[in-house]
């Protein structure tokens, strides 16, 4: 048999991994497995010339495609009219009634950042995907409390991994399949058909994109999932995350590549930063201040917001806003605080033309939907406000040392304490969780790791006195660590070595690797022990 699943097969499984869906993700793995490593090699050709010196820019070879003002993206399809507000968040059983029933327009299903991508974690989620939309979700959990969807539930859009992940727990002629293909390829083939009769459609974000050209190999998988199981081209839609620093200088390419499924594009904020971080991370001109102070009104970010709205709406294009990571407290104070900073943010993007944003939490709808109704009123969306006055260049997109603040011995302890507590987390199975009130998931775990080991990698001085050190790093490490035991019973000891581990690896030594769950995913949770008990 060419494919073989090596996963444990647990209850209900079966219903997912059936022969029929295998045999279209054999099909889905013959068409694209080699364009897939063609994009990997091309990714690592591309940092490596950022390594010697190299910047991005925009192409010469895609400039007709930029300057023809006539092309458009598809119009909407239904369900993706008024995006104002959407939820984010994994795809486990309670999560996904709470996300349908919380009030926002779309729950973006995710498989990435937000999912540690345990074997148990994919298929579950995919079986809840099910269940949701054949409204046979319901349960009552061990508490007691019932959950069961409403009448109105939010428009279902998966996020599927990326392309450099794989998933080792289903194999074709011996090699582990692109995780990417087994998200979209499992949810397409089972789903496709139930939300076309449910009145809505097969609809996807797209994460980490790196080029048009990624953009280009989806827009294939799209026609030949579609011609695979026979419903007409365009029935798939897809919203793409520009949160790469090389795709913010090719949205008009992203756009105009998946034009006949497009549903926009998406500021992934997190990303963006750890992109930024980690394709130029070894020069001085690009050292970032501590994270809270990477906002998104600093120059660089603010260049690519407004650069993304003006692309979306001048080819009719949704734009989505991003992440906030503040969420409620249940401490009054804190609470207030947090959704104050996530009003002014969701003010801010409503004001700037974009048509809905994303919310971590239900107790966040509201706050997201206020801010876009005293924009939007009675329009499901401002896609015809063009911010045609809005110009950016590349020196905007690349101008990160104009980035105020400082790096503080605070700033680095935070980056070591998060980074330690969400692997942690991620090795259990958990890819989302609440760290000293922020939301943290795999993206800004990212962004935590790179910017210790910039930091070390330049000697970066601190305020206050001192240098960021490899030293300095790691008696925070044992301190963090030592804290946390105290914290957990002996039974943890064993992961959260895993997860200094982890640390160690990509945050401390000489390279920078550019996932740090690639290699994590292989060693801890491809085992038959996934997760890490
Ligand atoms: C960079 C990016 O990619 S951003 C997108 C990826 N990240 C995410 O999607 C994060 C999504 N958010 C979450 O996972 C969660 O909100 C967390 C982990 C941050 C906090 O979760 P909790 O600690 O459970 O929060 P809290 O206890 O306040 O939750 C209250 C209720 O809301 C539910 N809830 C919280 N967040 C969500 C969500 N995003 N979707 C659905 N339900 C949610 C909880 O399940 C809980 O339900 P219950 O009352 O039925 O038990
Ligand atoms: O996926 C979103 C991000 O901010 O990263
Ligand atoms: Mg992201």
């Amino acid at each position: 048999m060419r494919i073989q699943v090596t996963g444990r097969m647990e209850d209900r499984f079966g219903e997912v991994l059936d022969q029929k869906a295998l045999d279209f993700l054999v099909a889905l793995d013959g068409e694209f497995a080699t364009r897939r490593v063609q994009v990997l090699d091309t990714r690592r050709a591309r940092r490596a010339r950022y390594a010697e010196g190299q910047l991005p820019g925009f192409l010469p070879e895609t400039r007709a495609i930029r300057e023809d003002p006539s092309w458009r993206v598809a119009p909407p399809a239904p369900g993706l009219l008024d995006r104002r507000v959407e939820i984010t968040g994994p795809t486990d059983r309670k999560m996904t009634v709470n996300a349908l029933n919380s009030g926002a327009k779309v729950w973006l299903a995710d498989f990435e950042d937000a999912t540690s991508p345990t074997w148990h974690n994919i298929v579950t989620g995919q079986l809840n995907l099910i269940d949701a939309i054949d409204r046979r979700i319901d349960f009552t959990a061990p508490s007691g409390k019932r959950y069961a969807l409403g009448e109105e539930t939010a428009t279902i859009v998966v996020r599927p991994r990326g392309w450099h992940l794989a998933e080792k727990h289903i194999v074709v002629d011996g090699r582990p399949i692109s995780a990417s293909l087994v998200d979209f390829g499992l949810y397409f083939y089972h789903c496709a058909q139930r939300l076309i009769d449910a009145g809505r459609g097969p609809y996807f974000y797209l994460p980490k994109l790196e080029s048009h050209l990624e953009a280009r190999l989806w827009n294939d998988v799209f026609r030949f999932a579609q011609n695979y199981v026979g419903i007409p081209r365009g029935t798939i839609r897809a919203t793409t995350l520009i949160e790469t620093i090389t795709a913010a200088f090719e949205m008009e390419e992203i756009l105009y590549e998946l034009r006949e499924h497009s549903a926009g594009l998406n500021a992934g904020r997190w990303d963006y930063i750890f992109s930024v971080i980690k394709n130029f991370g070894n020069r001085d001109d690009f050292v970032l201040p501590d994270r809270a102070a990477v906002t998104m009104t600093v120059p660089f970010m603010r260049a690519y917001t407004e650069s993304l709205v003006r692309t979306c709406h001048r080819r009719g294009a949704h734009a989505i806003g991003g992440m906030a990571a503040f969420i409620p407290s249940k401490e009054p104070a804190a609470n207030r605080a947090a959704l104050e900073k996530v009003r002014a943010d969701k003010e801010r993007e409503a004001g700037d033309g974009f048509d809905g944003s994303w919310v971590a939490h239900p107790g966040l709808v509201p706050v997201c939907r206020a801010a876009f109704d005293a924009v939007l009123g009675e329009w499901p969306n401002q896609v015809d406000r063009r911010r045609e006055e809005v110009t950016v260049t590349a020196d905007d997109l690349l101008a990160v040392d104009r980035t105020p603040g400082q790096v503080t011995y605070h700033g680095v302890r935070n980056n070591v304490a998060v980074a330690l507590r969400y692997l942690d987390a991620w090795l259990a199975g958990t890819g989302a969780v609440a760290i000293f009130d922020l939301m943290e998931d795999a993206a800004t775990a990212e962004i935590a790791r790179c910017q210790i080991w910039q930091w070390i990698h330049h000697g970066t001085p601190l305020a206050g006195g001192g240098y960021v050190t490899a030293d300095l790093v790691r008696s925070m490490m044992d301190e963090e660590l030592a804290a946390l035991r105290q914290d957990r019973s002996p039974a943890d000891d064993d992961r959260l070595a895993r997860a200094a581990g982890i640390f160690v690896d990509d945050a401390l030594g000489e390279e920078l690797p550019a996932f740090f769950t690639t290699d994590a995913y292989a060693r801890h949770l491809a085992g038959p022990a996934s997760p890490v008990s």
